[in-house]
């Protein structure tokens, strides 16, 4: 039994989310886990893209697809159906455990500890069902919350309230083969649903799932939704879900002062030069360079 243990993180596409894992992996490294950053990637990530993950240390793993069954489902995000793929991790058995963290997510505070937490179970911070996005759910059109079920209660006519349920960007599991081939397997006779794999992982894990604070996953839209829950200050994980490569600020929330006080935290970790892997030999970072600066020519 492998006692080693790892981050890891998902990516797809040639788009930007690349800037997301290198600052993930920068961010690792200034709050000075002991641990490294795999990346599994999906076949359509480009060469450039994965050289520069392993320059900053990343161990790039290449995983296939993983689609839903055939579903007339509307995601909430159209996107969320390239998000099955990041069931191929349950695979990665040469790790004992594994913390999973969304592109979109930085560590701005070591948070290694949460790799002793007991064998058996999936840790995941709950998440909030106050977004648009959510608002084909029942608990939307009621106005109930999980961050707050005090505030509009689950009407017995509607049977007991939902489970507990975690944002799928950041977990802590155990890879493990029988659990991988069950999860597949479960996933052919799974109707998609909105939040697509989220959903999905919540159904699979709810026997075992155990909620931890939000300060390991502190998805935005607590800061408009819950603010009575909020302590800026304890958080030590933060979920953009908005890439904050991206940020213009013109949309909706994301002219707050503390959101833009989070945004420049992110991109001073992106573009701070002496958190890059230093293990380069001189002139692989010279090749690299070019490589950067293409990245990096897009608007931050
Ligand atoms: O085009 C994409 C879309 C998603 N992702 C990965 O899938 C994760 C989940 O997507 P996203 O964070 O956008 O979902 P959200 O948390 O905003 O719902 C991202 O963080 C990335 O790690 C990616 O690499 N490329
Ligand atoms: O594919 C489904 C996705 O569902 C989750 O994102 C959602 C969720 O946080 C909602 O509560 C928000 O309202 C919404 O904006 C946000 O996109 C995970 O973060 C992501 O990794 C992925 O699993
Ligand atoms: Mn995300």
């Amino acid at each position: 039994m492998s006692s080693k243990r790892a981050y890891v993180t998902f990516l797809a596409g040639n788009g930007d989310y690349v800037k997301g894992v290198v600052g993930l992996v920068k961010g690792l490294r200034k709050a000075k886990s002991a641990y490294p950053l795999a990346v599994a990637v999906l076949p359509d990530v480009p060469a450039d893209h994965r050289k520069i993950l392993v320059s900053q240390g990343c161990i790039v793993r290449e995983i296939q697809p993983v689609y839903p069954p055939e579903n007339q489902t509307q995601f909430a995000m159209a996107y969320y159906v390239i998000n099955y793929s990041k069931l191929r991790i349950w695979e990665f058995v040469e790790y004992e455990k594994m913390i999973y963290l969304d592109g979109d997510i930085q560590v701005f505070e070591n948070i290694d500890h949460l790799f002793e937490l007991p064998n058996g179970y999936l840790y995941a911070a709950m998440d909030c069902f106050c977004e648009k996005t959510w608002s084909n759910s029942p608990q939307y059109k009621i106005g109930y919350c999980q961050q707050c079920p005090e505030k509009v209660k689950w009407p017995a006519s509607m049977g007991s309230p939902p489970p507990k349920y975690f944002n799928a960007g950041m977990f802590v599991y155990e890879p493990n083969l029988l659990t991988y081939s069950h999860l597949l397997e479960t996933l052919k006779v799974t109707p998609p649903s909105s939040f697509a794999e989220q959903d999905f992982l919540n159904n699979f894990f709810r026997n075992i799932y155990k909620p931890i604070s939000h300060t390991y996953n502190f998805v935005l839209a607590m800061l408009w939704r819950h603010p009575e829950h909020v302590e800026t200050e304890k958080v030590k994980v933060v979920h953009y879900c908005a890439s904050p490569w991206r940020y213009t600020g013109k949309e909706e929330n994301m002219d707050r002062e503390d959101i833009k006080m989070l945004v420049k935290k992110w991109k001073d970790i992106y573009e701070d030069k002496s958190l890059d892997y230093k293990n380069l030999a001189m002139d692989d970072n010279a090749k690299l360079k070019p490589l950067i600066e293409v990245l990096d020519g897009d608007a931050l």
